[in-house]
């Protein structure tokens, strides 16, 4: 298989993500008292749920975490109980770590996960949540500057993991669609390897004038066929969520569904499994919790920062396979790794 030229960036996203495990950690032991509620004995997610008032998303995003990090664990019956080390995060136990992890229990950033894990989301966003457009509300993705500065964010972990991703995908003559394609790397990598292929990058008008900038500098990077992958990409700005999706092939939502709420997620299965022609396929590439909910910490991780960002967190694959399921495709049970604890898996139109 065709591998990057570069390194795989993990240890850089590994530690960025992982400013938010300890937000969570103290935002469990010293806000929400996850560690007391369950010193009694384990509790089913949706009773320790009830206790600590948190819903379905907060919930989904703090109890994997805290059990990656080991120090809840989900007992065979599924409820989750404290494990060996976590007994002493409660303030009886003997001895308790609850003085110590106490003093960081007041930094900013830990009271501000405090709140969101409450609110289920910030407690004011009148600009709009990043790298999502919903309905009539704000968006930074429709404003120039915000859409380029959020576009170029992405742009070179684009730039690393699209190689790999083209590497992976079906070699096809036909015709792909990216929806919410942002910097359009992945599309440009792909053609370039499917020299016969056309294909189209959907997304937000603000962020396709940042797409075609890069394109000319793809164009122009004098790799083998580059020149050619203009002529064969149409840009189509527009609501993913409302608007007509043009047929294809093969589709790739890249980083797409985990900005997103679980019913959401449903509707995007829908609509891509609609304007999939038969014989298609849907590609995801994103990074997925365990089928069990417990990990992994690299993940668990991105998922808190997912939350603090956007209306969505990490999935686990079986979360996926249920909205394709639903969406009548069939769902392989294979997953392709590729760099910085992303993966691919597949959907398919009968
Ligand atoms: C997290 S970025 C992923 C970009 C790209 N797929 C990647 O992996 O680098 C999410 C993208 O979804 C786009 N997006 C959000 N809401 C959208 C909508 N309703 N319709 C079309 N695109 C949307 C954003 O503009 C943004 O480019």
């Amino acid at each position: 298989m065709i591998l990057t030229q570069y390194p795989d960036f993990a240890p850089i996203t590994r530690h960025l993500r992982a400013m938010y495990s300890s937000r969570l950690l103290l935002a469990a032991v010293h806000h929400l008292h996850v560690f007391e509620y369950l010193q009694y004995g384990p509790l089913p997610v949706a009773e320790l749920q009830r206790q600590t008032g948190l819903a379905d998303r907060p919930a989904s995003v703090l109890f994997p975490a805290l059990c990656a990090m080991e120090l809840l664990t989900r007992t065979a019956d599924d409820k989750l109980a404290l494990t060996a080390v976590g007994q002493h995060l409660t303030r009886s136990a003997s001895p308790t770590i609850t003085g110590y992890t106490g003093l960081e229990a007041g930094d900013p950033g830990v009271l501000d996960m405090t709140d969101r894990l409450r609110n289920d989301g910030p407690l004011h966003s009148t600009d709009g949540i990043a790298y999502v457009k919903e309905g009539e509300g704000p968006s930074p993705m429709d404003d120039p500057t915000l859409a380029r500065t959020l576009t170029l964010a992405l742009a070179g972990r684009a730039k690393a993991l699209s190689p790999i991703v083209a590497a992976n995908l079906p070699r096809h003559s036909g015709h792909l669609l990216d929806v919410a394609g942002g910097s359009g790397y992945f599309t440009y990598e792909w053609l370039l390897v499917n020299p016969e292929a056309t294909a189209t990058l959907f997304d937000r008008e603000a962020v396709l004038t940042v797409a075609d900038e890069l394109l000319t500098a793809f164009s122009q990077s004098g790799r083998p066929g580059a020149e050619t992958v203009r002529e064969r990409v149409t840009f189509l700005p527009g609501d993913m969520l409302t608007d007509p999706l043009p047929e294809t092939d093969l589709l790739l939502a890249a980083s797409l569904f985990h900005d997103w709420p679980d019913d959401t997620c449903q509707l995007l299965a829908d609509r891509f499994a609609g304007a999939l022609r038969s014989g298609g396929e849907l590609w995801v590439h994103d990074a997925f919790l365990n089928d069990t909910l417990d990990g992994p910490l690299p993940v668990t991780d991105y998922s808190a920062q997912l939350f603090w960002v956007t209306k969505g967190r990490c999935y686990s694959r079986a979360e996926y396979r249920k909205w394709f399921r639903q969406a009548d495709l069939t769902t392989p049970d294979e997953t392709i790794p590729t760099q910085m604890d992303y993966s691919l898996i597949r959907a398919l139109k009968s």
